[in-house]
């Protein structure tokens, strides 16, 4: 059995009356320390598919497991970066990242708690802005909190919901590669959200597309076999790196395209109405 495995997961949202159904026979199996990248189209799934492995939400058929056991509820375990920080904006650099260890490691020692924090405030080179508030960092800069508060909590799976997709290009490529040092130094199973072919080939050990909804499942799977580290200044020349790049892009239009189709041969019967007509004109007053 796979380290974080989705097991033929069906899962919907709405009544019956009028369900939307995300997932149908969804099917994930990630290996323990792997990094997999998992792209896909706007509203194809991609967040609620982090629900799920996170324990937020709870599929309507088939199980997610970590470990061997069934995911049931969120947990430290199961540390999840969002797009959007959700950071606390009454707390600093510091505090926030405070409140996880506090939360997770009761027992820690003030001292000892104050190195913790430290080392992963240094880890993201956050060093110099402990005190200021979220607001008063950059979007890079609370992503890079964001992520430190969910690795100072150990989490054994970390999922990364779009974390860099608010940022501009130059934050987001020098964060691609400070995510992946962190990765290198302290290895841990990552799923990684993104709708970037390029951000995911450069960081992922595997490209896992999501096929457009409804009833979306994981599909054809892309290895990445490029030795790391990867620099990106020189992988632009790699002709590995552009052929991977082509294949997954190429893939992801003919899923865009195999959608389109479908909604094209769907026809709506519309009922059979007379249309209103313009009666004689009225004086009003
Ligand atoms: N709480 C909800 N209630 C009803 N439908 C929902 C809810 N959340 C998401 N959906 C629907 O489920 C589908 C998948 O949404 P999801 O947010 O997972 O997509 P996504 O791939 O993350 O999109 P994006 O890249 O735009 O953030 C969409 O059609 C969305 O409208």
């Amino acid at each position: 059995m796979a380290y974080l495995e989705l097991d033929n997961v069906d899962f919907g949202f709405g009544p019956v009356s009028h369900r939307y159904e995300v997932f149908e026979r969804a099917s994930l199996a990630v290996e323990q320390n792997e990094f997999v990248a998992v792209i896909g189209f706007s509203g194809s799934g991609k967040s609620t598919l982090v629900s799920l492995l996170a324990g937020l939400l709870k599929p309507d058929r088939g199980q997610v497991h970590i470990n061997g056991k069934v995911v049931a509820a969120p947990g430290p375990d199961k540390g999840v970066v969002f797009q959007n920080y959700s950071l606390l904006p009454w707390l600093s650099v510091y505090g926030n990242i405070e409140l996880a260890v506090k939360q997770v490691f009761p027992s820690m020692k003030r001292g000892e708690r104050r190195d913790y924090i430290q080392h992963y405030i240094d880890m993201v080179s956050l060093r110099g802005s402990e005190w200021k508030l979220p607001g008063e960092l950059s979007g890079g800069m609370r992503q890079r909190l964001s992520l430190a508060r969910t690795l100072s909590m150990k989490p054994e799976v970390l999922l990364l919901d779009e974390p860099l997709s608010a940022l501009d290009a130059l934050t987001r490529s020098q964060l691609q590669d400070e995510i992946i040092r962190i990765w290198e130094e302290d290895r841990r199973t990552v799923l990684m959200i993104t709708n970037d072919v390029d951000e995911a080939v450069i960081m992922a050990d595997r490209i896992v597309p999501l096929t457009m909804g409804p009833a979306a499942h994981l599909g054809r799977e892309f290895p990445v076999t490029l030795p790391r580290p990867r620099d990106r200044a020189t992988l632009n020349f790699n002709p590995e790196f552009k052929e991977l790049r082509n294949e997954v892009t190429r893939y992801m239009m003919n899923l865009n395209e195999e959608a389109k189709s479908l909604t094209r041969s769907v026809t709506l019967p519309l009922p059979d109405l007379q249309p209103v007509l313009p009666g004689p004109r009225v004086r009003v007053g």
